[in-house]
C-alpha cells in the first residue's frame, strides 16, 4: 500500500466569520504508520482527526489520497438507537459496501472479540457505556479499514477491551494501514507510535505560522514551534496563512462543503431519538451525599462531567477518586458523580478499574454539561 493522506493548506471553522477550529494545515500521513494527535483541550485535536477521517470538511483548503475504506469512532458515539449492536453493525457494514451476510458476520467477530457477543442481540440504547464503546469501536474495524481513525477510543472501555484495541491497532499497521489517534493515555501504544502531531488553537490575533508540530513518537517535543516539522510518518506545518489571505477567509463565508461521500459511515444516528437530555439524579436518591471536596476552585466554568453508574445492592464507592468529585449513591447501587470534565476520564478508570469488594461498576451514563459544541 502506497497512499497518503494530504491535507493541504487546510482549515475549519463552525460559522462564517467565526473563530478557526485548526487553520493552515499542511499535513501527510502515510500507509503504515500510526500517528499520535496531542495538544490541549480545545485545541482542535477532535476537528483534525473529523478532516482526516473524511466526515467533516474543511472551510479551507483540501484532503487528499485517503483510502476508499476508512473507520471513524468518534468523540461521542450516539447510543440511542433502537437497533440491536449486530443490527446496528449489520447496518454500517451494508454502508460501507459489504453484503448483509459478511456484514453480520464481521460484526459478530468483533463483538466477540471485544468480549460483547452477549450483548449482540440489546438494543444500542440498552446498552451500558463500556458496551456501547465496543460497538462504536467495532463499526469502525467493518470492511477493514485502510485509514483508522480513533478519537478517545479506548475511554470507556473495560481492561481486556483495552489491550484488544491496542492489538488490533497493531494488526491494521502491520496490514499497511495507518491509524491516527487522540487518548488520555500518553503510553499508549508509545513503543509502535510513529508520529506525534501536537495541536495548539490557532490564535486568530496572531501573525502567521502558530504553533503545531510533527515530530517522531519519544522525542522531546519543540516548545511553542510555528512552521513545520517532518518525521517518519507524517510532515505537518501549521498556521501557514499570509497575512492576506488571512484576512480574505476572516471575511467569507467557509464552502458549503460535505464530507467525503466516500467517506467512512458516520456512526451518528440517523434513526431513532437523540440522546435524551442529561437528567439530575433522581429527586430523593437516598443514601449519603458524599462529597471528596467541593467541586470549585480551579475548574473552568461549565466544564462538569456527570457519570451515573450502577454497583451491586449495597456497594461502597471506591477508593481512589480524586479529590474534586461530587458523589451520591443510593442503597440500591445508583452512584451519580459530578466530576470536572478534565477527571471524566480518570474516574471512569477509578471505576472500571476497581477491585473488590468496590468493583464491578457498570457505567450508565457519561455527559458533558456546558460544553459549547
Ligand atoms: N460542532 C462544533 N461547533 C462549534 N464549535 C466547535 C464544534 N466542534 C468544536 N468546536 C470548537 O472548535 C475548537 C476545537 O475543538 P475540538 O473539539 O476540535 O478540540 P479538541 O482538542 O478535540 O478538544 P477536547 O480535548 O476538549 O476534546 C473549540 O474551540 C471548540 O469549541
Amino acid at each position: 500500500m502506497s497512499w497518503a493522506v494530504r491535507l493541504e493548506n487546510v482549515g475549519r471553522r463552525y460559522r462564517a466569520g467565526g473563530p478557526w477550529a485548526v487553520r493552515g494545515v499542511d499535513l501527510e500521513i502515510r500507509a503504515g504508520t500510526l500517528v499520535r494527535v496531542a495538544g490541549g483541550k480545545g485545541g482542535g485535536k477532535s476537528t483534525l482527526l473529523r478532516l482526516i477521517a473524511g466526515v467533516d470538511a474543511p472551510s479551507a483548503g483540501r484532503v487528499r489520497g485517503r483510502p476508499p475504506a476508512r473507520g471513524y469512532v468518534p468523540e461521542r458515539f450516539p447510543a440511542s438507537l433502537p437497533l440491536t449492536a449486530l443490527d446496528y453493525l449489520t447496518h454500517l457494514g451494508r454502508i460501507r459496501g459489504l453484503r448483509t451476510r459478511e456484514a453480520a458476520r464481521q460484526g459478530a467477530r468483533w463483538l466477540e472479540r471485544f468480549g460483547a457477543d452477549g450483548y449482540a442481540d440489546t438494543r444500542m440504547r440498552e446498552l451500558s457505556k463500556g458496551s456501547s464503546q465496543k460497538v462504536a469501536v467495532a463499526q469502525a474495524l467493518l470492511g477493514p479499514p485502510g485509514l483508522l481513525v480513533l478519537d478517545e477510543a479506548w475511554t470507556g472501555l473495560d481492561r481486556p477491551a483495552r489491550a484488544v484495541l491496542d492489538d488490533v491497532v497493531r494488526e491494521r499497521m502491520a496490514a499497511g494501514g495507518a491509524v491516527v489517534f487522540v487518548d488520555h493515555d500518553p503510553s499508549r501504544l508509545a513503543d509502535a507510535c510513529t508520529t506525534v502531531l501536537r495541536v495548539t488553537p490557532p490564535d486568530s490575533t496572531a501573525p502567521a505560522g502558530s504553533a503545531g508540530s510533527a515530530v517522531p513518537c519519544g522525542s522531546a517535543v519543540p516548545s511553542g514551534s510555528a512552521g513545520s516539522a517532518t518525521s517518519a510518518g507524517a510532515s505537518m506545518s501549521f498556521g501557514a496563512a499570509t497575512p492576506a489571505e488571512a484576512s480574505t477567509s476572516a471575511g467569507s463565508v467557509a464552502p458549503a462543503g460535505s464530507a467525503d461521500p466516500a467517506g467512512p459511515a458516520v456512526p451518528v444516528a440517523s434513526a431513532g431519538p437523540a440522546a435524551p437530555p442529561a437528567p439530575d439524579a433522581p429527586a430523593g436518591a437516598a443514601g449519603p451525599v458524599g462529597a471528596a471536596g467541593p467541586v470549585g476552585g480551579g475548574v473552568r466554568q461549565g466544564g462538569l462531567t456527570r457519570i451515573e453508574a450502577l454497583g451491586a445492592p449495597g456497594a461502597r464507592v471506591p477508593a481512589g477518586l480524586p479529590q474534586d468529585v461530587r458523589w451520591r449513591l443510593t442503597p440500591g447501587g445508583d452512584l451519580f458523580l459530578t466530576v470536572p470534565h478534565a477527571r471524566s476520564d480518570e474516574v471512569l478508570r477509578v471505576l472500571l478499574n476497581a477491585g473488590p469488594p468496590e468493583s464491578g461498576w457498570h457505567i450508565r451514563a457519561v455527559r458533558e454539561e456546558g460544553e459549547n459544541r
